[in-house]
């Protein structure tokens, strides 16, 4: 299937993605794109952790998922972070159906590192077939990062911005988005609008680039390894399109592209 855009909706912003925002999404699907949306909730699953007085860590921008911590993972992003996005993209009459990894088989993931951060994951398999019939019916998937275990009883957290690198690549998508809180990659509060591989490694080795914006841009550089050509970030703080163009930073593989 022809110009699919996946695009993945930060924790940070799902609360308060802007009407301009959704109305970008309508303009994109009117000019033939098919959307498909993957979400995280990481500042949801926080709140509600420390509601139950549950510890959590991270290891490497990863959330050390215990069993215990799991239970809530699942609650909060099948849950609420899901259903705002649905609700949202219906009353723009943009239609949507919210969906785990687990419906249709869509995900199936393996432990990534098991002894150190139990139970996140590693995505092994995308269904894609599952997303085109959906697609096919003019129908905005709304995705949480939840997968099943090759054997279907374990349950995996995969972070959001590694599962919409995954999900571009299997559907051999024509552009990836990672929506966030901020206008793209920063250097000095300057927007960065172009950036190579090599270019994103230097901002992270001098520390311009930490915390949230790590785990996106390697989600970016895996799925331009995976065949990707076009990874941006951009805000979900207003409309993603400025006339034509979308605004953001967009890190290409080499110099050639970006030029
Ligand atoms: N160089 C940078 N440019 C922009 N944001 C950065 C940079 N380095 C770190 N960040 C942080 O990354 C955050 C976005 O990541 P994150 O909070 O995980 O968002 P999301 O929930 O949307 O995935 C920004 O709000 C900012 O605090
Ligand atoms: C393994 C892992 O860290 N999973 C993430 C999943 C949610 C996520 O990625 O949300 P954001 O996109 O808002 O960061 C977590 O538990 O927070």
């Amino acid at each position: 299937m022809k110009d699919i855009i996946v695009i993945k909706c930060g924790g940070s912003m799902i609360s308060s993605l802007s009407d301009d925002f959704y109305k970008s999404i309508k303009t994109i699907k009117d000019r033939g794109f098919h959307p498909v949306i993957v979400h995280g909730g990481g500042p949801a699953i926080d709140q509600m952790l420390e509601e139950l007085e549950i510890k959590s860590e991270f290891n490497n921008g990863l959330r050390k998922t215990t069993s215990e911590v799991m239970d809530v993972v699942e609650m909060v992003l099948s849950g609420s972070m899901t259903n705002k996005l649905v609700r949202n993209l219906e009353k723009h009459q943009l239609p949507a159906l919210g969906m785990t990894g687990f419906d249709g088989s869509l995900l199936k993931a393996k432990a990534k590192d098991f002894e150190n951060l139990g139970f996140v994951g590693e995505i092994t398999e995308v269904n894609s077939d599952f997303l085109f019939n959906i697609i096919s019916m003019g129908v905005i998937p709304v995705i949480s990062p939840l997968a099943a275990g090759i054997d279907g009883a374990s349950c995996y957290n995969i972070n959001a911005d590694t599962a919409a690198g995954s999900i571009a690549v299997a559907l051999k998508a024509s552009k990836l988005l990672f929506v966030t809180d901020v206008p793209g990659v920063l250097k000095e509060k300057n927007l960065i609008e172009n950036a190579t591989v090599p270019d994103i490694l230097n901002l992270i080795d001098d520390g311009t680039i930490t915390g949230g914006m790590v785990p996106k841009v390697m989600a970016a550089i895996d799925s331009l390894d995976g065949g990707m050509s076009n990874v941006m970030i951009v805000s979900g703080k207003n409309s993603l399109l400025n006339g034509e163009k979308l605004i953001g930073t967009t890190i290409y593989k080499e110099l050639e592209a970006a030029y």
